[in-house]
């Protein structure tokens, strides 16, 4: 390293939005970090606090300022070029010189229809969206988004942005919201805006689009990103317990995983670190920076590194929760006795010999959390019975449910209750065939099936996934019924159609992963027809519910050999081949469902 370069340092977020408003005029007639009583601080690693000069940067490594650490005070290098509605950051004197003549309105939070009543009568107004690191009430780049939706809903306002951040210090706090908007004014009035958090918990009433924009900001939390933090002593359970854990969300198959295993992680990501407190805590913020990336696009990530330190697992938490992610800790609290007891590896024996040095819970501490949202002690239980105890209290949550095999909060909701509550207009299997188009394949699936069934209880219908609308079915695939219903029309496939079917019989396994995307709860009935007709093949003695209960049981996997390729296009003989295997599938399919149903009439 080049000993005359100036050191540098990238601070963080809340500092980087306290530097823009030093940099910018907005805090005056303060200027730099670290006046006497101020909450404008500044933390610097220890070895740059004896430094003359820091180079402040930011996460990218632009250069922003240079910072005297003694006296605190800033130079400016340059502003900061990027992030979403940067054009819309102007310094206290552009404000003043751009919008003129205009009332000040504070915003920290999505407009409501009664706010923007208020600030109609108010004439031509700035609305200045207070978008720094804590303060507003969505993400920062929501509430510029909302701010604007506003100002599109009112005659004759402009929007400003100023990062002007929380320091957790409530007073100091409004002290210098109100310096900022007094440097922001000039001799312009401010007019804040009625009180919301007297009744937060009331639904607030906003305009449609900019309700849509608070929605989308804020998912339900089974839809959002969340992170699963194991944490505890070696050998206490942590990656056997995430493991189960993560089966159990693959089999419900509604939402992907990512493990981020405590030693995976030193074999990939943190290779070369060691179990010094500074690796260690390198390692955490390693793992917690990737989990938070996946959760902030709605990912599940799950990690179970030792993770000793409050200090790093509250980072863990910050970063997951600046990502938009919910950060839900597990404490795998099994004593220490048990853990040696267990010693699965033998490093607990060896530790105690003194042959490896720092080791979690013997010559290293473990500070156990007091902000877990659940706590498993493992000794003397199984899996499964600690495993619950983790299950039920993530249900509790909202995050996530996987005590069923399909994720509703309302019982209403569960496909088992729904059925019996929602009036059948007739006792029938519901049968529904699925292709792309709905006219080929299942059209021809659904009137062969028809005419094998004859008189029986059973109902079928047609859909695509990709369906086109009210079209008949293709010619060269019609000739190869020897009746082909004049009267069909094709459809897309709906939700409806889904839900009323009993089960759903797809050409390809391609259709069956789009139903099952799209309708997660169709994962028990929804199957391709060959993969349906090797289960009633194997189970002769089933019959229509209970034939399909079978089927979802077995969780056998549809086999390539089982697709119908699609003949559309493709000449009469590709027609043919595909209705004969068709037939063949169905000639297995048909009979096996309505023996069921003859049963049950008589
Ligand atoms: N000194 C020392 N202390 C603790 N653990 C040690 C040590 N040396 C090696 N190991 C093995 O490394 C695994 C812990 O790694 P982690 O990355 O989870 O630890 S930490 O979170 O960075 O503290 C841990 O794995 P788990 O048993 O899965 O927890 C140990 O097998
Ligand atoms: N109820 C339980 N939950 C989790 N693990 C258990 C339980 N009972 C016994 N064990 C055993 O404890 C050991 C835990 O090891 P592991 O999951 O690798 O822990 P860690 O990842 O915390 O080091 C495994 O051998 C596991 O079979």
């Amino acid at each position: 390293m080049d000993p005359v370069s100036t050191p540098q340092h990238c601070p963080t977020p809340r500092e980087l939005d306290d530097l823009e408003l030093l940099t910018t005029g907005a805090l005056l007639p303060l200027t730099g970090f670290g006046e006497p009583g101020s909450v404008i601080t500044i933390d610097l690693p220890a070895a740059l606090a004896e430094a003359s000069e820091v180079e402040l940067v930011d996460p990218e490594g632009l250069p922003l300022a240079v910072l005297a650490p003694q006296s605190g005070a800033v130079t400016s290098l340059t502003h900061a070029q990027y992030g979403p509605f940067r054009r819309l950051h102007l310094t206290p004197q552009q404000t003043r010189e751009r919008h003129p003549h205009r009332t000040l309105v504070p915003v920290t939070d999505a407009l409501t229809v009664a706010d923007l009543e208020d600030v109609r009568r108010l004439g031509p107004v700035l609305l200045v969206a207070l978008s720094g690191h804590g303060t507003p009430a969505l993400s920062p780049v929501a509430l510029v988004r909302a701010t604007l939706a506003a100002a599109d809903l009112l005659t004759d306002a402009e929007v400003v942005v100023v990062p002007l951040a929380a320091h957790g210090d409530a007073a100091a706090d409004h002290a210098l919201g109100l310096r900022v908007l007094a440097n922001y004014a000039g001799d312009n009035p401010v007019h804040a805006l009625a009180d919301r958090d007297a009744d937060r918990d009331a639904d607030p009433d906003y305009p449609s689009a900019i309700a849509e924009i608070v929605e989308r900001d804020q998912p339900a939390p089974d839809e959002q990103g969340l992170v699963l933090f194991f944490t505890g002593l070696s050998g206490s359970g942590k990656s056997t317990l995430a493991r189960a854990l993560m089966d159990r969300v693959l089999e419900q198959g509604v939402r992907t995983v990512t493990s981020l295993d405590g030693d995976v992680v030193r074999r990939n990501l943190s290779a070369g670190l060691t179990f010094s407190k500074e690796d260690r805590e390198t390692n955490i913020r390693r793992i917690g920076w990737v989990a938070a990336e996946i959760s902030r696009h709605g990912g599940l990530a799950v990690v179970s590194p030792i993770a000793p330190f409050a200090s790093t697992r509250a980072d863990v938490r910050e970063m997951v929760e600046d990502a938009g992610g919910a950060f839900f800790l597990i404490h795998v609290a099994t004593p220490l006795e048990e853990c040696e007891r267990r010693d699965r590896k033998g490093l607990y024996a060896k530790a105690r010999r003194g042959e490896i040095p720092e080791f979690t819970g013997i010559s290293s501490p473990y500070e156990e959390p007091d902000d877990a949202a659940v706590r498993v002690d493992t000794t003397g239980r199984t899996i499964e019975a600690a495993l619950d105890d983790v299950i039920d209290a993530l249900a509790a949550s909202g995050h996530l449910d996987l005590r069923t095999e399909y994720p509703t909060d309302d019982p209403a909701e569960d496909p088992a209750v729904a059925s019996a509550e929602q009036p059948r207009t007739d006792d029938d299997l519901h049968v529904l065939f699925v292709c792309t188009a709905n006219i080929c394949r299942s059209p021809y699936m659904e009137q062969t099936a028809r005419a094998l069934a004859g008189d029986a209880a059973i109902t079928f219908a047609g859909a695509g996934t990709h369906g086109l609308v009210d079209q008949p079915m293709d010619e060269v695939m019609a000739a190869t019924l020897s009746a082909s219903d004049p009267a069909f029309r094709s459809r897309p496939l709906t939700r409806d159609l889904v839900e009323w079917a009993d089960v759903v019989l797809t050409a390809e396994a391609s259709h069956r992963a789009l139903v099952i995307e799209e309708h997660p709860r169709a994962v028990r009935k929804a199957f391709t027809l060959g993969q349906f007709a090797r289960v009633a093949q194997e189970s002769p003695d089933l019959h229509g519910r209970e034939l399909i209960a079978e089927a979802a049981e077995r969780r056998v996997r549809p086999l390539p050999e089982d697709d119908i390729d699609d003949p559309y296009r493709r000449g009469t003989a590709s027609a043919e081949a595909a209705a004969g295997r068709m037939s063949g599938m169905l000639a297995l399919v048909v009979p096996a469902l309505t023996g069921a149903s003859t049963q049950e009439e008589s």
